[in-house]
């Protein structure tokens, strides 16, 4: 019989690879689990909890928020701020950073960014979707932390993770000693280890971008689909084309299986859609720590300077091998110098 490591046994014991750790990493992940157990919960029953539709308000990116994303938001904050290890949190949901001001979190360490239910759009029809998070460590040490402490670059994280709320729950995430997952067992309410050292294939067959915005495309994202569509055996090409809309979803899928997800710059979104701080970099972190690759198409995500809460960034990620090859499309077809023009012209700056 297979003993069952729970993820709060299993973040004790690697507590150990960090010889100054005193459990305040520890213990902000174990609250991260609970509310993302609360999320599971009302996610599983939407459709009797009147919990599907819209909340009747919008957030700062201008998008008609679910009444999931308002419910899952707060559950996140609640267990933050209760929990006492996180003093801001920056969440796709709230236009500025909320201070937690708890008499316990106020000099906390660590700054939580966070897109409590990621791929909105599928809630209200059963499709999978799912948690983004993403931790950081205040770098001043006086008073109350300020915007330094909260714009900083993706390689500055010290865990990243998401939830996945689909045929069963998983978390997964990593604290830079690579990438673990944990399927929710409901009978004993507990995140078990069911996904050790996690690896994304260097190589895959999976494709994954709306096809629906190809004629918006800069003309290296076209080159790339065109590639990935020709039929040559010996590259096991045509791959297949995969997208549900959620991002979390289709990266788990490319983690577990290879492949690649594109969400590249397009005419109604010219800095691309997803976010930098809290979509991106967190994926990022992960999908390297699994071996494989993230970038804009030109440059590593990771690197990428962040100047605002809610910036918006092109994202190439996935198996490093494909990532490379739609990079060379990048390079070769829409030069980083070049405007793209979305009549396909290319004019030269
Ligand atoms: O409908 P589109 O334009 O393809 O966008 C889908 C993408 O937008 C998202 O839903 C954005 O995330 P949110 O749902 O958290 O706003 C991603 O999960 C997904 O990959
Ligand atoms: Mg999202
Ligand atoms: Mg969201």
């Amino acid at each position: 019989m297979k003993a069952v490591k729970t993820l709060g046994q299993f973040i004790i014991e690697k507590q150990a690879d960090f010889p100054y750790a005193k459990g305040e990493l520890s213990r902000l992940l174990r609250d991260i689990g609970i509310a993302a157990k609360i999320v599971n919960r009302e996610v599983n029953k939407a459709g009797l909890a009147d919990i599907l539709g819209e909340a009747g308000t919008t957030n700062v990116q201008g998008e008609c928020q679910k009444k999931l994303d308002v419910y899952a938001n707060e559950q996140f904050i609640t267990a933050l701020n209760s929990g006492g290890e996180c003093c801001i949190v920056v969440s796709e949901e709230n236009d500025e950073y909320i201070y937690l001001d708890s008499e316990i979190s106020k000099n906390a360490k660590y700054i939580v960014a966070i897109d409590p239910l990621d791929g909105s759009s599928n809630i209200d029809v059963n499709v999978g979707v799912g948690t983004i998070f993403s931790i950081f460590r205040r770098k001043t040490t006086e008073g109350k932390a300020t915007m330094e402490d909260v714009l900083q670059k993706g390689t500055e994280q010290v865990a990243a993770g998401y939830v996945i709320y689909g045929s069963s729950t998983m978390l997964v995430y990593t604290t830079g000693k690579g990438v673990n997952g944990f399927t929710l067992d409901p009978s004993i309410g507990e995140f078990c280890l069911s996904h050790p050292d996690m690896r994304v294939p260097k190589d895959g067959v999976i494709y994954s971008i709306n096809e629906g915005y190809y004629a918006h495309f800069p003309d290296g994202v076209k080159k790339y689909i065109k590639y990935c569509q020709v039929e040559d055996a010996k590259t096991s090409r045509p791959y297949t084309s995969r997208y549900t809309g959620s991002m979390v979803a289709d990266l788990h899928r490319n983690m577990i299986k290879g492949g690649i997800f594109i969400y590249p710059v397009t005419a109604s979104a010219p800095n691309g859609k997803l976010r930098l701080v809290y979509e991106c970099n967190p994926m990022a972190f992960i999908i390297e720590q699994a071996g494989g690759k993230a970038s804009n198409g030109y440059d590593r995500i990771l690197e990428l300077d962040v100047t605002d809460l809610h910036q918006r960034s092109a994202i190439f990620i996935g198996s490093e091998h494909m990532v490379a090859k739609a990079e060379e499309m990048m390079a070769c077809f829409s030069p980083q110098k070049t405007k793209v023009t979305f009549e396909g012209v290319l004019s030269i700056q």
